[in-house]
């Protein structure tokens, strides 16, 4: 059976059974308390099997059975809770659970662990979108706090407590940051990992953090640039050299740091990184991260009417000329989106979800926790019918504040196909306000991480820039274009499927019109008959 097959038969299975289990809603778990052996021995049972499996290639399932927000408050001012007042299928808002993690955590759909609270009583958790590596989410003999717990179950005879949105999920009992008090060489270290993790935020909080104390430490300006320059904040990564050069302290990293940050910069407002080149290169190397930058200067994201937000042409250009020219947020290409094949069950919106869809929702949240500057610029991306109250970078606790459900369905909304045979999938924070037409005047073209938006025709300043989202819209007719469309959720109100529209419609009405014309004319006809016959 194939993974897709697969996929759909555990979908089935599991909606039917969430059908069956929906009964227990509110009832206290069959067997209260929860025996500490039974959750010890399924936790092991699972830790075996992990083991069993090939290294990186694994199947996990979440399901989704619920839509709720995160807690926007902190764990301190929540009422507190205990395992057995918790009930099944309920979300305990306004409270919380306090417990220490008991066991080694394991990978199975999500994070689970067998937790305790102080009455000796024990249950599973189950931490669902955060995808460190378990000991980091589940640490063993850590307390924590879960706000806001919601008791779900599994089986007839099984419940856990699930979290959802990773900030939900307090380690207590982790080492507060004393990083003030670290030597530099020590603080240094820490941003030299978090760069070369990617972690741009966290590497300039480790570099100011000594540049507060130690203004003139070289290491810590060349960091810094380098933190900044990641975060694609060219200006400031120059700013700190020009810093560095006052100090009489440029090296030849800090001048070969500089000469990219200019070139750069130069992209962002000319466009100058040569497309030509670009792409004979990245066909030649296969490369996926190209160093270039977004440029974007010639758009514009304004209101477009029934279709929402669109992207707009500042100025006006020709046929080929390149629009749009930006460095995709998140993406998976293959062969690393098969490396392991996640299947997200959305037992709601009564659907599921395989690879590359499930894994780029992966990389967005991992992307949001590295770059949390990113964040207010992809909460604002189209997301249906789904609202959430974060917008914006939110911190509570410690953790940046994320609606996990609303990053996933804004996920399944701008995604693009890419890639070969288009069998990966990428975010782009500012070509997903690109709206969809069956005759559109743009085509999006990848290289490497760069996406590069054509002009297929002349484009004025003012009009809206349009993609096709489906393959040769010029050869398919009404009804096949929108078959096509239907996984995007809307009905396309384009200029060609409107006119379209309009014209079906006429003829259905003229149809019906000659139909009942003619049936007239046959009714006259026979009654004009009948009453000849009746004469006779
Ligand atoms: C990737 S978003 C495009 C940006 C979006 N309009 C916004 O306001 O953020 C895709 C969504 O835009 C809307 N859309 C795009 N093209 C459309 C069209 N031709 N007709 C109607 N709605 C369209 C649909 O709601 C679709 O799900």
């Amino acid at each position: 059976m194939g993974i897709w097959e697969g996929a759909q038969e555990e979908y089935n299975r599991l909606l039917a059974l969430h059908k069956k289990l929906e009964a227990m809603k509110g009832r206290v778990p069959p067997q209260q308390p929860i025996l500490k052996e039974s959750v010890l021995t399924e936790l092991s049972s699972i830790h075996c099997r992990n083991a069993q499996r090939p290294p990186g290639s694994y199947t996990c399932h979440t399901v989704v059975t619920d839509y709720y927000p995160p807690c926007l408050e902190s764990w301190t001012t929540l009422q507190k809770t205990c395992i057995s007042q918790l009930r099944i299928g309920v979300h305990h808002v306004g409270q919380v659970l306090v417990v220490r993690l008991i066991t080694k955590p394991a990978n199975h759909g999500g994070c689970l662990s067998a937790i305790e609270d102080e009455h000796g009583h024990v249950a599973t958790i189950e931490v669902h979108n955060d995808h460190r590596e378990p000991y980091e989410v589940l640490p063993e003999g850590a307390t924590c706090a879960i706000k806001q717990p919601f008791f779900y179950a599994v089986s007839k005879r099984e419940v856990r407590v699930r979290v959802d949105h990773p900030s939900d999920l307090i380690l207590i009992a982790r080492e507060p940051t004393t990083i003030n008090a670290e030597p530099h060489a020590a603080m240094l270290q820490k941003a030299e990992a978090a760069l070369s993790m990617k972690q741009y935020t966290n590497a300039c909080r480790y570099c100011l953090t000594t540049l507060i104390v130690d203004r003139s430490n070289p290491r810590a300006r060349l960091l810094l640039a380098s933190a900044f320059y990641g975060l694609e904040k060219y200006k400031s990564c120059l700013e700190t050299l020009q810093q560095l050069q006052v100090l009489g302290q440029f090296d030849s990293d800090a001048s070969d740091l500089q000469t990219r940050g200019l070139a750069r910069l130069s992209e962002t407002y000319y466009a100058s990184c040569g497309i030509e080149e670009v792409a004979q290169d990245t066909s030649k190397t296969r490369q996926e991260w190209l160093d270039h930058a977004s440029s974007h200067e010639t758009v514009i994201v304004r209101d477009s009417g029934a279709a929402g937000r669109g992207l707009f042409a500042t100025k006006s250009v020709n046929k080929g000329d390149v629009v749009l020219c930006e460095t995709a947020f998140a993406m998976v290409l293959p062969p690393s989106q098969l490396a392991r094949v996640i299947c997200r069950h959305d037992l709601v919106r009564k659907r599921f979800r395989i690879n590359p869809d499930v894994l780029l929702y992966v990389r967005v949240m991992e992307e949001l926790q590295r770059r949390p500057t990113a964040v207010p610029d992809l909460l604002q991306l189209w997301s249906g019918e789904y609202r959430s109250e974060v917008k914006e970078v939110l911190i509570v606790d410690g953790n940046l504040v994320l609606d996990a459900f609303h990053v996933s369905r804004i996920v399944e909304l701008n995604a693009m196909a890419c890639g070969p045979n288009r069998l990966g999938e990428g975010i782009w924070l500012k070509a997903s306000y690109t709206n969809h037409s069956c005759a559109p005047n743009v085509s999006y073209k990848l290289h490497g991480n760069l996406l590069v938006g054509h002009a297929l025709e002349d484009i004025g300043e003012g009009q809206e820039l349009l993609v096709s989202y489906i393959d040769h819209p010029e050869t398919k007719p009404f009804k096949e274009r929108h078959q096509a469309l239907a996984e995007w959720d809307f009905a396309c109100q384009c200029p060609r499927c409107t006119t379209e529209y309009f014209a079906q419609w006429i003829n259905r009405i003229e149809g019906q019109l000659n139909a009942s014309e003619e049936n007239a004319r046959e009714v006259t006809h026979s009654d004009g008959q009948e009453a000849d016959d009746g004469g006779k």
